[in-house]
C-alpha cells in the first residue's frame, strides 16, 4: 500500500507540476511549457502528460481502495477469530470468571474500532508517503522554499504530540467505560424478571443513564480533541505558508511557473499533512480498543486449557487424593479431599450451602484444576487425560439447565454428531421428557424458542438430564438436578438414576434427601472438608449434620435413611442448612 500510495502521489505531483506549467504558459501566451528540470514541452505534449499522470493517479487510488478494503477484512477476521478461538480454548474456570457482556463488546464494538484503526493507519501511511513525495517534488522544483516548509511542518508535528497523547489517554478511559457499560446492559438482561417483580425499573433506568453518560462524556472529550487536531494543524501550516510567500516576496526572484508549482505542491503537501495529523489523532483514539483486544487475547492464550493424551480403558475407578482448591490464596473452598469411587457406584453429596460441593463437582469434571492434590482416572492423573475422551465419558447436569436456541433433539444431541436419533429418543424417555416433547407440533424436532423459552423450568431440567444421558456416559455428575422439579418428576428422575446404577457411576449433589434414596454411599461436605463418607446408615450415625438434616424433616416415621427418603419423596423436603 505504501508503494501504491507513493506511485499515486508521484503521479499527482507530476500532474500538478504539469497543470501549473500549462496554466502559466496559457496566461503568458507561451507555446511551450517550462522550462522545468531543463525540459520544455509543447502545450499538446504537456496536456497529454498531465492526462496520463491523472490516469495513473486514479489507477493507484483504486488499487489503494481495493487493498484497504482487503486489509480491513483480513485484520477484522484475524483479530476476531484470534479472540474468539483463544477464548474458546481457555478452561471453563477462566470463561466463568469473565465479566458479563465483556466478550460480546470486544467481539463487536471493539472489533469495529479495529477496522477504524486500520483505516486510520492506512490513511496515515498514504498521507505520509504522499507528503514525502510532494516535499521531494517541491525540493526538486525549489529547494530553499521547500526546506523552509519542511522545517515548519516538522515543528508543527512536534507541537501536536501532547495533544495526541491526551487523545490516547482519553481513549483508554473511553474503552474502559465502554466495557463497563456493556456489563451494565448485560446485567440488565439477566435481571429483567427481578427488575419487574421488585418494581425497580426506575433505578435501572437511572443506572443505565448514568453509565451511558460516563461513556458518552469520555468519548465526547476524545472526539473534541481528535476533531480539533487537524484544523489546528491547518491554521498553523497556513501561517507557515504565509511566511513562505512573504519570504518569496522579499527575495523577489524566481520563475512564475516555479513559484506557482511550489505553491501548489506545498498546498497539496499541507492537505496531506492535515490528513496525516487527522489520521494519527484517529489512530490514537482507536488504539486503546485494539490494545484491549490484544491484551485479552494474550490472557486467554496464556490460559489455554491444555489437554493430555492418555485414554485409559475406563473412566473408573475415580480416586481423589488430598484434593484442595483455593479461589483466593489461603481461602480453601475444598481441603484435603480423599476418596475413591468404584465403577457403577452411586454417591450422594450433601452439605450446607457454601460447603464446597459444587467446587468438588467442578474438580471432578476437570473444569477446574486443583490447587493441591490429584485426581486419578483408572490410575491416570486427570491432567494427562485426553479432554475429548474424558468429555465423552463424563457428563454433567447443572442446577440451572441452559438450553440452546434450537429444537429439542438439537438440545439433547448438543453438537455431538455421533449420537443418533434413537439415542436421543432413548435419553428423552429415560429423563421422562419424551411424552412432553411428543405433544409438541413437530415432536422432538420442535423449536423450543430462544434458549428453550417455550419449556417450563422442570421440563428444561429434564431435557438437560436427557442431554447428559444421551452420550451414555460412564460417569454422571449431577449438581442439584432436581431442585426445580416437582415431587412427581423428581421421583421419576430418581427412578431413572436407580436404573442407571451399576452400569453408570453417579455422583449427585442434592439438598433433597429423597433424591439420594438410591445412593450406595453418602458424602457429607462441611466447610470445605469431607466430614463423613459411607453407607447412609453409617453416615447417619457419624454425621451430626446429616442427623440434623434428618431431624429437621417433618415426619414421625422412625429414623433411618430409607424410611425418611420414602416419607419425604412426595414433599421433596430440603436439607439445606
Ligand atoms: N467463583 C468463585 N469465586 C470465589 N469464591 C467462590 C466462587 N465460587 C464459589 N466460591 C466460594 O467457595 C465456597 C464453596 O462454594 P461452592 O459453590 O462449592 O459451595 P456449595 O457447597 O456448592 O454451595 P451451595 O450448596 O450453596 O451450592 C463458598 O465459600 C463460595 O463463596
Amino acid at each position: 500500500m505504501s508503494v501504491v500510495s507513493l506511485i499515486g502521489a508521484v503521479f499527482e505531483a507530476l500532474f500538478l507540476v504539469a497543470l501549473t506549467g500549462l496554466g502559466m504558459a496559457l496566461v503568458s501566451g507561451a507555446t511551450t511549457v517550462g522550462p522545468m528540470w531543463g525540459q520544455s514541452l509543447s502545450l499538446g505534449s504537456a496536456l497529454a502528460a498531465a492526462a496520463a499522470f491523472l490516469l495513473g493517479r486514479t489507477a493507484m487510488v483504486v488499487i489503494g481502495a481495493w487493498s484497504t478494503a482487503r486489509l480491513n477484512a483480513a485484520v477484522t477476521r484475524e483479530e476476531r477469530a484470534r479472540l474468539a478461538h483463544s477464548y474458546l480454548a481457555t478452561g471453563w474456570a477462566i470463561q466463568h470468571n469473565e465479566p458479563a457482556g465483556r466478550l460480546q463488546e470486544l467481539l463487536t464494538t471493539f472489533i469495529n474500532r479495529v477496522t477504524l484503526a486500520v483505516n486510520a493507519l492506512n490513511q496515515a501511511v498514504v498521507a505520509a508517503v504522499s507528503l514525502t513525495a510532494f516535499l521531494v517534488a517541491g525540493l526538486l522544483v525549489d529547494a530553499i522554499a521547500t526546506a523552509a516548509a519542511l522545517g515548519a511542518l516538522a515543528l508543527i508535528a512536534l507541537g501536536l504530540i501532547p495533544l495526541r497523547r491526551r487523545i490516547r489517554s482519553g481513549a483508554v478511559a473511553s474503552a474502559k467505560s465502554n466495557l463497563n457499560f456493556a456489563g451494565s446492559i448485560s446485567e440488565l438482561g439477566a435481571l429483567a424478571m427481578e427488575m419487574h417483580t421488585f418494581g425497580v425499573r426506575k433505578r435501572f433506568v437511572e443506572r443505565i443513564d448514568r453509565d451511558s453518560d460516563v461513556t458518552v462524556e469520555t468519548q465526547r472529550r476524545v472526539n473534541f480533541l481528535t476533531y480539533a487536531l487537524a484544523p489546528i494543524y491547518v491554521s498553523i501550516a497556513y501561517s507557515a505558508l504565509l511566511v513562505g510567500v512573504g519570504a518569496f516576496a522579499l527575495v523577489g526572484s524566481g520563475e512564475l511557473a516555479v513559484i506557482g508549482a511550489v505553491l501548489l505542491l506545498m498546498l497539496r503537501a499541507l492537505a496531506y499533512g492535515q490528513q496525516l495529523t487527522a489520521s494519527m489523532g484517529a489512530l490514537a483514539s482507536h488504539l486503546p480498543f485494539l490494545d484491549s483486544i490484544t491484551s485479552t487475547t494474550s490472557f486467554y492464550e496464556n490460559h489455554a486449557d491444555l489437554s493430555g493424551t492418555e485414554q485409559p480403558q475406563h473412566a473408573t475407578p475415580l480416586e481423589v487424593v488430598n484434593l484442595s482448591y483455593e479461589y483466593a490464596p489461603g481461602k480453601n473452598a475444598l481441603q484435603g479431599a480423599t476418596f475413591r469411587v468404584e465403577r457403577g457406584e452411586a454417591v450422594g453429596i450433601v452439605g450446607p450451602s457454601g460447603a464446597g460441593k459444587s467446587t468438588l463437582a467442578q474438580l471432578l469434571l476437570g473444569v477446574r484444576r486443583p490447587t493441591h492434590g490429584e485426581l486419578l482416572v483408572s490410575g491416570t492423573p486427570l491432567n494427562d487425560i485426553d479432554h475429548a475422551w474424558w468429555a465423552k465419558r463424563v457428563t454433567f447436569v447443572p442446577q440451572d439447565a441452559r438450553l440452546l436456541t434450537g429444537s429439542a433433539a438439537e438440545n439433547i444431541r448438543f453438537f455431538r454428531d455421533h449420537i443418533d436419533d434413537a439415542a436421543v429418543r432413548d435419553a428423552a424417555a429415560k429423563a421422562h421428557i419424551l411424552d412432553d416433547l411428543e405433544k409438541l407440533p413437530q415432536g422432538l424436532d420442535s423449536h423450543l424458542g430462544e434458549r428453550g423459552g417455550r419449556l417450563s423450568g422442570g421440563q428444561r431440567q429434564r431435557l438437560a438430564i436427557a442431554r447428559a444421558l444421551a452420550g451414555r456416559p460412564e460417569i454422571l455428575i449431577l449438581d442439584e438436578p432436581t431442585s426445580s422439579l416437582d415431587a412427581v418428576s423428581e421421583r421419576l428422575i430418581r427412578q431413572t438414576l436407580s436404573e442407571l446404577k451399576g452400569e453408570t457411576t453417579i455422583l449427585i449433589i442434592a439438598h433433597r434427601l429423597s433424591t439420594l434414596k438410591f445412593c450406595d454411599r453418602i458424602m457429607v461436605v462441611e466447610r470445605g472438608k469431607i466430614t463423613s463418607l459411607g453407607a447412609p446408615q453409617t453416615v447417619q450415625k457419624e454425621s451430626p449434620f446429616f442427623r440434623r438434616s434428618i431431624d429437621s424433616l417433618d415426619t414421625d416415621l422412625p429414623l433411618g435413611f430409607e424410611s425418611i427418603a420414602v416419607s419425604s419423596q412426595e414433599e421433596g423436603t430440603a436439607i439445606d442448612s
